[in-house]
């Protein structure tokens, strides 16, 4: 989708602490993820999720994050933690990732040798409301901290994207100036163990991601 950007959102993953959720939203976050994938040091319980819930600043979302769960246990997420946008990060298909009636987006892993093009994607997640492109895939786990090559995102996608995978305010900066998204993604890279969000990281990933928005791109000087 091709942007001029103006304001990237922001979404911070993995959280576990009401006073992390509290935070994000002090700093203008957009949405904040719970995770509830098997196997994930910061998978949290459908009754925690809803307790942080409780904890988010009005305007700010809730993204409930799996990987391959099972329709009940996402349908439990669903009436428990009421998320404005559901991330599947597995295997899942479009006729499972629409059947809950609420918004989702569909993890692409950009850790393997092939990626989808954006055409491909289309077909694949017709239903999908963007598609967020992360370094899993391969031997790569999500939520590892390391990125990918942002050149390899597939051009002409006309839905939002996000970018995520070992982001860190030492490196948005370029991803969204290098990239354009719509959002950036970070969990690892805010931390100070896995789930423990660091205050000081979470700060300055913001004032990084405002900075690139506040940069002149080249685009936006030609011709007009
Ligand atoms: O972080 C996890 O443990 C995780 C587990 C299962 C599915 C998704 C997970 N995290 C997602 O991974 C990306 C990038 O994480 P990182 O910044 O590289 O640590 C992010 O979208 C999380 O939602």
């Amino acid at each position: 989708m091709s942007r001029i950007l103006l304001r990237t959102r922001i979404k911070f993953c993995g959280m576990t602490r009401a006073g992390d959720v509290r935070l994000a939203g002090e700093l203008g976050v957009d949405a904040v993820g719970f995770i509830f994938a098997a196997g994930s040091p910061r998978r949290v319980e459908p009754e925690e999720a809803r307790a942080m819930r409780n904890a988010l600043a009005p305007l700010v979302n809730a993204v409930a994050v799996f990987r391959n769960n099972d329709g009940d246990s996402v349908r439990e997420v669903v009436r428990q933690v009421r998320p404005s946008l559901l991330q599947f990060h597995g295997e899942e298909d479009d006729a499972f990732c629409r059947s809950f009636g609420i918004p989702y987006i569909k993890a692409v892993p950009m850790g393997g040798p092939m990626a989808l093009d954006a055409t491909g994607l289309r077909l694949k997640f017709p239903s999908a409301s963007g598609f967020l492109f992360d370094s899993h895939g391969g031997d790569a786990q999500p939520g590892s901290g390391s990125a990918f090559d942002w050149k390899r995102i597939p051009p002409g996608l006309d839905l939002p994207f996000f970018v995520a995978g070992g982001l860190d305010p030492d490196n948005v900066f370029n991803a969204a100036l290098g990239t354009l998204p719509w959002g950036v993604d970070t969990c690892s890279g805010i931390e100070s163990a896995p789930g423990i969000k660091d205050g000081d990281r979470m700060r300055r990933f913001v004032q990084e991601v405002r900075r690139a928005d506040c940069t002149d791109l080249p685009e936006r000087n030609s011709g007009d």
